[in-house]
């Protein structure tokens, strides 16, 4: 039996640019487990948690979570997924995030998904989500089977405070300033990988068959067109 080191990887684009819907394409195939930072926010402000009323303030005006309070959150929930491969979504977003996280763990790949900020800003207006799962649709792209439903439990779907346009500039912005230098921070240690393009449909499989290299297809089929 051929027995594989673990796999730690990142995800990490544009808000809009499809990390969400690769993650769970990427969970399906590969059996990694996810942890997403926006998911994990909104749980807690749902919650009223003390995290969550913090970074509600935040994510409302488009502006990033202080990295101490980011850091310690997702550290937190790594150690209970030390024996899993495992992808990483929304984290790191800041190059003092990264550096925390390389004291704790080597990453092993980023995968970056290169889509212009013109395609994003019309995604996110259209962008309804089940809160509970993190699952995600579009009104266009990827509508649920009944209008404002979730297809799997039947729960309201709802859109994101955040997703308003002027929140959506600021968030574009914040990425531009404090996250792309993570990007070159990955780039420099050579574990970026870019993929670029307009539609997740045409990257995906690009990134299947790159993860391909590394991780066995455990979904039911090992497809020739992987969705
Ligand atoms: N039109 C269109 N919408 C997409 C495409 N890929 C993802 N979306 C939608 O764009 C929105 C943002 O995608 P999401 O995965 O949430 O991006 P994230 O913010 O990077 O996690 C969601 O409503 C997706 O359903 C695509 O190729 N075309
Ligand atoms: N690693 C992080 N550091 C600081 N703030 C974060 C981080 N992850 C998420 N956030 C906050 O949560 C918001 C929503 O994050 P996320 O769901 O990942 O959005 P998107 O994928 O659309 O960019 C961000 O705009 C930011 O305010």
């Amino acid at each position: 039996m051929v027995v594989r080191p673990l796999l730690r990887a990142v995800i990490m684009g544009p808000p809009g640019s499809g990390k969400g819907t690769v993650a769970s394409r990427i969970i399906k195939h590969f059996g990694m487990k996810h942890l997403s930072s926006g998911d994990m926010l909104r749980d807690n402000m749902q919650k009223k948690t003390e995290v969550g009323t913090l970074a509600k303030s935040y994510i409302d005006e488009g502006r990033l979570i202080p990295d101490d309070i980011m850091t310690q959150l997702m550290l937190n929930e790594l150690k209970h997924l030390a024996e899993y491969n495992w992808l990483l979504d929304g984290f790191p977003r800041t190059v003092a995030q990264a550096e925390a996280l390389d004291k704790e763990c080597q990453v092993d790949t980023v995968i970056d998904l290169d889509v212009p900020f013109e395609t994003i800003q019309c995604r996110l207006t259209a962008r309804w989500i089940h809160p509970a799962s993190g699952r995600v649709y579009n009104l266009e792209f990827s509508p649920p089977k009944v209008q404002g439903i979730d297809d799997i439990t039947g729960e309201p779907l709802v859109q994101r405070d955040d997703d308003k346009p002027e929140t959506v500039t600021k968030r574009l912005q914040a990425y531009d300033v404090q996250t792309k230098p993570v990007l070159d921070y990955y780039r420099k240690k050579g574990l970026l990988k870019s993929f670029s393009g307009t539609e997740t449909n045409k990257i995906w499989p690009h990134i299947y068959a790159f993860l391909r290299t590394k991780l066995p297809d455990v979904s039911q089929k090992d497809a020739t067109t992987p969705r």
